[in-house]
């Protein structure tokens, strides 16, 4: 399935692609002859693979594609992604304009809001406010697939097998949705924790951008209305992440944003918070079960953890390492894309000794940086171990500040969902260990994962 980095990259590039014209490497100035970064001489279709194909064929680590008059900079180095985005992240701090970005923002509505969305309304307050709408997806989780089970065995099955990807995918679509609207997508009034009858498909694999964004808006546009009627009327309190963007009041005491902004900030969220987590936990998970002894460490972790007669609390994150550092090795190895959202320079900029032209779009490789073999032994490993050395700070985070990898990215244009992103993810893996024995599907000894790790 198409993840929503990958649907939105993609459409990046072929809303750029018509315009492109073979690549020539060029100096700015007589006087000053700072280089572009290397780049192919002759021209084919640029898909992300191949990017990295001729990049390894150069042996460049920073490279140029000209689109048009756009300079696309891929870039698969730790050291040059931390200069662009450490260093010069004022200058990088901007998206790119694409037809994709337009439909899932609402028309940029969404681009003005960076503020009110870092400062006012996903901070730690709101995180700690609204544990109960997050903790009460992780029952849910339990009971569905014990549900699942249940199906199974009484049809005399010895196990049971489940489909991980869509449940996985429920849990952080309802983790996710009742934070921002405490409702859920699946589910409604039914028991089971399981889907119902209405099954919203963020996939955009058949529909178009605008197809993809109209079903969605289907969906909130209703809730967002009914809710700012109540808000304004003084009929509720806040309580949720739409209630907060609804309360948001600029220094003459008006809303400070319009419904329309209210309705593509929801958009945004949910789009970027869906996946992300999901993804990380269901290769998280296929890696463990072909690695029994890996797996066994983290339930024992959580046994001794969490004991035997409750359930996991987010309190336990702190002691979960080794469920962490599971995490933390699938997103290293299996990015939900293999580059990070587009960053727009807003100047002309000189990284890594090359010239960097005002309105370049670079993208950082998450595949390039996550397994690059000079900074991981044995990159297409899943070995959690790697982020349990002596040199990692004694409580493992998800986030991964110094760019060995792309987790969340902290920063200008950082993740905005980066401590409720974490939190889904450690409760999903650590429900599913702690509830369920996990094994291949049946007549299968393990999980094929060759044709991802080329
Ligand atoms: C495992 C979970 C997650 C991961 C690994 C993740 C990772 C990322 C990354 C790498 C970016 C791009 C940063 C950049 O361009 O340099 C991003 C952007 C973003 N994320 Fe997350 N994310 C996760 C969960 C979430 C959640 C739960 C939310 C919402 C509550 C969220 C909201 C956002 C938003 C709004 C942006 C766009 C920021 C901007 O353009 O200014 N993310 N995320």
């Amino acid at each position: 399935m198409l993840s929503h980095f990958n649907f939105l990259l993609f459409l990046f590039i072929i809303s750029v692609f018509p315009i492109f014209t073979k690549f020539k490497s060029k100096t700015i100035t007589k006087s000053k002859p700072i280089l572009l970064p290397p780049g192919p001489a002759p021209w084919p279709l640029p898909t992300f693979r191949w990017i990295h194909g001729f990049m390894k064929e150069m042996n460049t680590e920073i490279a140029c594609i000209q689109l048009g008059n756009i300079h696309v900079i891929p870039v698969t180095s730790q050291e040059i992604s931390r200069e662009f985005l450490k260093k010069h992240d004022a200058v990088f701090a901007s998206r790119p304009i694409t037809m994709a970005t337009e439909y899932s923002s609402g028309g940029f509505l969404t681009t003005a809001m960076r503020r009110v969305l870092a400062s006012d309304m996903i901070n730690p307050s709101t995180f700690r406010l609204l544990h109960d709408n997050r903790v009460e997806e992780a029952d849910n989780i339990v009971r569905c697939i014990y549900n699942q089970c249940k199906i199974s065995t009484s049809n005399n099955c010895l196990g049971s097998v489940i489909n991980l990807r869509n449940t996985v995918r429920q849990y952080s679509g309802n983790a996710i949705r009742k934070m921002i609207l405490n409702t859920r997508y699946f589910g409604q009034g039914k028991k089971d924790g399981g889907p119902g009858a209405a099954l919203l498909d963020l996939d955009g694999h058949e529909k178009t951008v605008r197809e993809a964004m109209n079903t969605i808006n289907k969906y909130h546009d209703p809730i967002v209305d009914q809710r700012v009627e109540q808000l304004r009327n003084g009929e509720k309190e806040a309580e949720d992440l739409l209630d907060f963007l609804i309360s948001v009041k600029d220094s003459n005491g008006e809303p400070l944003l319009s419904v329309a902004e209210i309705k593509a900030q929801c958009t945004e969220l949910m789009l970027a918070g869906v996946y992300s987590p999901s993804n990380a936990i269901e290769w998280a998970l296929a890696e463990m079960i072909n690695q029994p002894e890996v797996l066994s460490k983290a339930v024992e972790e959580i046994d001794s953890v969490v004991g035997k007669e409750r359930l996991v609390q987010e309190s336990d994150f702190q002691q979960l390492n080794h469920v962490k550092a599971c995490i933390r090795e699938a997103l290293r190895l299996h990015p939900i894309a293999l580059f990070n959202l587009p960053h727009a320079s807003n100047s002309d900029a000189t990284v890594a000794g090359y010239f960097i032209p005002k309105g370049s779009h670079v993208l950082l490789s998450r595949l390039g940086l996550g397994r690059n073999p000079r900074i991981w032994e044995g990159p297409l490993n899943f070995n959690p171990e790697r982020h349990l050395s002596a040199s990692t700070v004694q409580a493992v985070e998800l986030n991964e500040p110094n760019l060995r990898f792309i987790s969340f990215r902290t920063g200008r244009r950082g993740c905005a969902g980066t401590a409720f992103g974490s939190a889904i993810a450690v409760m999903l893996l650590a429900m599913l260990l702690r509830g369920f024995t996990w094994s291949p599907p049946p007549g299968q000894e393990e999980i094929d994962l060759s044709r991802v790790k080329k």
